[in-house]
């Protein structure tokens, strides 16, 4: 796998970070996450192929093993607040002075600096500084957040990972780490470019949900039908939109032109009508092998079934019958190798990940009753 003999130390966050661990150890990475202590259950939904080890941080010792840990790593990525690193004297200064060639993640909301630094927040919080908020939602309606997609996993864990994989990619050149300030209000805003850098076209001229792309077109919309299911139509270009008129059983010349933004509405509510008279599956049938542009809306448990979703083997099953996506992209080397086995109990691996480090049983033995590190065996055991 790609990223096989990287080893990671993720301290264990809410859902961005996890998701950044997550994408490295699908493609390879050894990824630690490091729990707290006296935690009973894991908040990490995105803990595929991860070892879990739990250390109290707030004691100078477990201070002292995680620096440990990191001296022997290639990556840390850290998901809290400004300034909670330096005060416990794990900032980079002092972790990249021990082993400079770490590549020192920080994924927070607002980034190292500005007045926002230090604040709390959420994806909707950092999507709405972003800018990119107030272009979401219907017409007429206030902004609306696409669930925590944009921020949280596009913006923060998918971008924090790309900065990883540049910095390991810099360092075989230069044999040095480096810092990443992974801001997730500018990862969302660099995902949305397009938005800034297609103002001039005209694509965005209207108000909210009005747009070509933003639910305002008819052709760009999704649709009831009649078993109370869904269509989504992307049927921009008139070569294809020509086909949707067809697969609908419409005569183009009873209908204003495609691009008359003023008949809009109307169109919408022929097409509404329309897709209401036949249920998901005979839509899909009309539509299937054509460039209509025309699919079913899927749900998470129907995915699988999808034809096109079979043949490809996009999504998986894991060893406790749990469906998630496969790992994309596919690359054709080295692809990803995502594990299926259970994810890890907090501290499960403490003892073994110790000892892999270079820790003597006798110590580990001692951390345990000093209350610096937990372990779970017994329980994952059971
Ligand atoms: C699924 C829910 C999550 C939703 C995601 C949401 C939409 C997001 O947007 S996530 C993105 C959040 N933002 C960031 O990550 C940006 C960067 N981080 C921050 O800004 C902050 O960390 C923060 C705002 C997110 C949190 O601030 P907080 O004050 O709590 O923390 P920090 O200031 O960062 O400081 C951390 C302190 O912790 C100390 N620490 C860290 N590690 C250790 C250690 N190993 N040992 C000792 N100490 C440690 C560190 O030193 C700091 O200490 P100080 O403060 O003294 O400096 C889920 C959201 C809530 C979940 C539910 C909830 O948890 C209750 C249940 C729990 C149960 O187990 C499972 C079910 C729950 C219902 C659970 C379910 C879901 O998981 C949630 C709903």
């Amino acid at each position: 796998m790609a990223l096989a003999g990287i080893r990671v130390i993720e301290l264990a966050g809410l859902a961005p970070a996890p998701f950044c661990g997550m994408l490295l150890a699908d493609f390879g990475a050894k990824v630690i996450r490091v729990d707290r202590t006296k935690v009973s259950m894991a908040v990490d939904t995105q803990a595929r192929g991860k070892q879990s080890v739990a250390l109290n941080l707030k004691k100078p010792q477990g201070v002292v093993i995680l620096k440990r840990l990191c001296l022997q790593s290639d990556v840390i990525i850290e998901p809290f607040r400004k300034g909670v690193m330096e005060k416990l004297g794990l900032g980079p200064e002092d972790l990249l002075k021990e082993n400079p060639r770490l590549i020192y993640a920080r994924l927070t909301g607002y980034g190292q600096s500005g007045s926002y630094a230090k604040s709390a927040g959420h994806d909707i919080n950092y999507l709405a500084i972003s800018g990119l908020l107030s272009m979401l939602g219907r017409s007429q309606e206030k902004p609306y957040a696409p669930l925590n997609l944009v921020a949280d996993f596009a913006g923060g864990g998918l971008m924090c990972a790309f900065g990883i994989v540049l910095a390991l990619l810099e360092r075989t050149r230069s044999g040095k780490g480096q810092v990443i300030d992974a801001s997730m209000v500018e990862g969302a805003a660099y995902v949305g470019s397009f938005m800034w850098k297609s103002q001039n076209i005209g694509l965005w001229n209207r108000a909210r949900g009005e747009n070509m792309l933003d639910g305002g077109a008819p052709f760009y919309e999704t649709y009831r039908t009649l078993d109370g299911q869904h269509m989504a139509v992307g049927a921009i270009e008139p070569q294809f939109y020509q086909q949707l008129i067809q697969g609908l059983g419409l005569d183009p010349d009873d209908l204003p032109d495609q691009m008359s933004v003023s008949d809009w509405p109307e169109l919408k509510k022929i097409f509404t009508e329309v897709f209401a008279t036949k249920t998901l599956a005979e839509w899909s049938q009309i539509f299937d092998g054509t460039d209509a542009c025309v699919t079913p809306v899927l749900s998470l448990d129907t995915v699988l079934t999808h034809p096109h979703n079979q043949e490809r083997g996009s999504f998986l099953r894991d060893d406790r019958g749990e469906l998630s996506p496969r790992p994309a992209p596919v690359l054709s080397r080295t692809p990803a190798g995502p594990s299926l086995s259970r994810d890890p109990l907090i501290g499960e691996h403490t003892r073994s990940v110790l000892m892999e480090y270079g820790f003597k049983s006798a110590d580990i033995e001692q951390l345990l009753s000093d209350g610096i590190v937990e372990c779970n065996e017994a329980k994952a055991r059971l």
